[in-house]
C-alpha cells in the first residue's frame, strides 16, 4: 500500500530522516516510535506531501505521492491542531471534512453517533469554537474527522497524547476494530510504548531519522522496546 524508495530529508546540511527502502502493506497496523527528533512527523509530513523530500519518493497505492493528488480521496490524517479549523464548532468541522469526502450530513451525522462514548459529551452541541476547546477535546475532534468518508490509509501523529485514560482506552478499541478487517492501513506514531504496541501489529524505531528497529509484533516486543529506550 504505501512503499518508500530511498527517502531523506536535509535541512541546512541535517539529514533529518534517510530511510532507504520501507513497506507498508494494505491494512497493516503500523507503528513508529523514536525519541523526540527522531523524524516521525517528517515521515508523516512526507506522506501528505506536506514537505519535499531531499531524495526519494513515497509511493501510496501506487501513486507517488508528490507527483499528483490522487492519493488524497482515500487517505485521512490528523497530525496536529493545523488540520482543524478553529473559527468552526466541531459539528460545522464535521460536515465540511463530509462535504470535501463526499458524505452528506445524514451520513457524517450516523457516524458521529457511532462515537457518543469517546466525545463523553464534550464535543457535540457545545456550541464553542474548536479553538476554544481544549487540546485533548481538539484531538478527539480532530481524530474523528479522520474517519468520515472511509480512508484506505490513516495517518495519527501522536493519537494518545493529551487524551485522558478512558478515552485512550476508548480510541485503542477504535483503532483495534478498524484494523481487524485488514481493509484500512492505519499508522500511528507514539511515544506510549504499551498503546502502540497494544495496537500496532509492527514497531518501527527511528533514531536520528534511520531505521534500526522493525519488529513484528510480539509478547517480547513491549519488553525489547522498553529495554532499548533505557539505552
Ligand atoms: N523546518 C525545519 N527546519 C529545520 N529542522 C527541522 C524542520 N522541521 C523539522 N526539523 C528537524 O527535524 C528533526 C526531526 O523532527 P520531527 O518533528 O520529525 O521529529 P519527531 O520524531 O516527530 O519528534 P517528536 O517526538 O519530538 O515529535 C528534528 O531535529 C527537527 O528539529
Amino acid at each position: 500500500m504505501i512503499t518508500i524508495y530511498n527517502l531523506s530529508k536535509t535541512y541546512n546540511s541535517n539529514t533529518v530522516l534517510n530511510i532507504n527502502g520501507l513497506s507498508i502493506p494494505k491494512g497493516q497496523s503500523f507503528g513508529l516510535v523514536g525519541n523526540n527528533g527522531a523524524g516521525k512527523t517528517t515521515l508523516f509530513s512526507l506522506l501528505l506531501d506536506l514537505i519535499n523530500p531531499t531524495t526519494g519518493y513515497i509511493k501510496s497505492n501506487n501513486i507517488a505521492v508528490h507527483e499528483c493528488e490522487d492519493w488524497k480521496p482515500f487517505t485521512s490524517a490528523f497530525i496536529d491542531e493545523s488540520f482543524l479549523i478553529g473559527y468552526l464548532t466541531a459539528e460545522e468541522y464535521f460536515y465540511f471534512i463530509g462535504e470535501l469526502r463526499g458524505v452528506s450530513k445524514k451520513e457524517v451525522d450516523a457516524l458521529l453517533a457511532t462515537f457518543e462514548d469517546f466525545f463523553h459529551g464534550e464535543i457535540l452541541e457545545q456550541k464553542k469554537y474548536l479553538r476554544d476547546m481544549s487540546k485533548g477535546n481538539q484531538k478527539k475532534a480532530g481524530i474523528v474527522a479522520t474517519f468520515i468518508g472511509n480512508p484506505k490509509v490513516l495517518i495519527l501523529d501522536e493519537p494518545f497524547a493529551n487524551l485522558d485514560p478512558t478515552t485512550q482506552f476508548r480510541l485503542k478499541k477504535i483503532i483495534k476494530e478498524l484494523t481487524e478487517k485488514r481493509d484500512v492501513t492505519v499508522l500511528i506514531s507514539s511515544h506510549d510504548l504499551l498503546h502502540v504496541t497494544e495496537v500496532c501489529e509492527r514497531i518501527v524505531v527511528l533514531n536520528k531519522g534511520e531505521v534500526v528497529k522493525d519488529l513484528a509484533t510480539s509478547e517480547a516486543t513491549l519488553k525489547e522496546l522498553e529495554a532499548y529506550f533505557a539505552g
